[in-house]
């Protein structure tokens, strides 16, 4: 059975410790119970962390991530990790391990600023890269057009405002590894080769969504959902993803 571990003074446990329900250590356990009922971390995949300032907040590995607890959350400094292979923990809960997608939401924190990144192993996602399949690996693009969920975006990194009806939306797919810090490569690329994507699709796996704060992550993950799933019924349905309506 899953347990959460009661922390001491001096593994600071006052960094996971707050009555705010709005506090990183607070936030990450419940958006994940809400994020297992949309189906999104289910059997211990996906998870979500949270960047305030320097310090970052995110789950323990192979848990079941809609009944961690605050004191199962680890905590590191953005600023201090000098070695990928060496991390630094300023928290670590006893007899647990830290989340293998760390160096993945590291990328979205230190190559776009980003303030939440949240990993869901959604079917509709799946199921968009299996549609995507027949496109030449590493040039993956999922796009979509003149559907009014794609308000829900950004216009990307470092740029104000959101995306209009008219915008064509484009996610980078990067192809699936054994183990997931080994995608941390691949999503980078993705990052440079489309600096304004929000998101990056996992084949066969699921999706990487970041965003400024935590509500903004969460718009755009829920948005992507929604889009992915209506992709996948538009494909079946024979319509294109992408139009020329004006
Ligand atoms: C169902 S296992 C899934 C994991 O291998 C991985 O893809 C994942 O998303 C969660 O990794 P975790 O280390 O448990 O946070
Ligand atoms: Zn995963």
């Amino acid at each position: 059975m899953q347990s959460s571990m009661a922390g001491s003074e001096d593994d600071n446990h006052h960094l996971i410790r707050s009555d705010d329900r709005q506090h990183p250590a607070n936030l990450i356990p419940e958006l994940c119970r809400k994020f297992w009922s949309l189906g999104w971390v289910t059997g211990t995949g996906g998870g979500t962390s949270i960047r305030d300032d320097d310090l970052v907040y995110l789950a323990p590995s192979g848990v079941q991530k809609e009944l961690m607890k605050s004191e199962d959350i680890y905590v590191l400094e953005l600023s201090k990790q000098v070695d990928p292979k060496k991390r630094v923990y300023l928290r670590s809960p006893p007899s647990l391990k830290p989340s293998q997608c760390t160096p993945l939401f590291i990328a979205a924190f230190t190559k776009r600023g980003a303030g939440c990144c949240i990993h869901t192993h959604s079917q509709w996602a799946v199921l968009v890269t299996l549609l995507l399949e027949n496109q030449p690996a590493n040039k993956t693009l999922f796009e979509i057009n003149n559907i009014e969920q794609i308000k829900g975006f950004g216009k990307g990194y470092q740029k104000q405002g959101a995306l209009g009806y008219h915008d064509t939306l484009r996610i980078p797919v990067i192809e699936n590894t054994p183990f997931e810090e080994d995608l941390t490569e691949s999503l980078e690329a993705a990052m440079d080769m489309y600096p304004d994507t929000y998101a990056v699709l996992v084949r066969r796996h699921g999706v990487y969504v970041w965003g400024e704060t935590v509500h903004k992550a969460k718009t755009q993950a829920e948005s992507l959902d929604y889009l992915f799933q209506l992709a996948v019924e538009m494909r079946k349905l024979g319509l294109p993803w992408l139009s020329d309506i004006a």
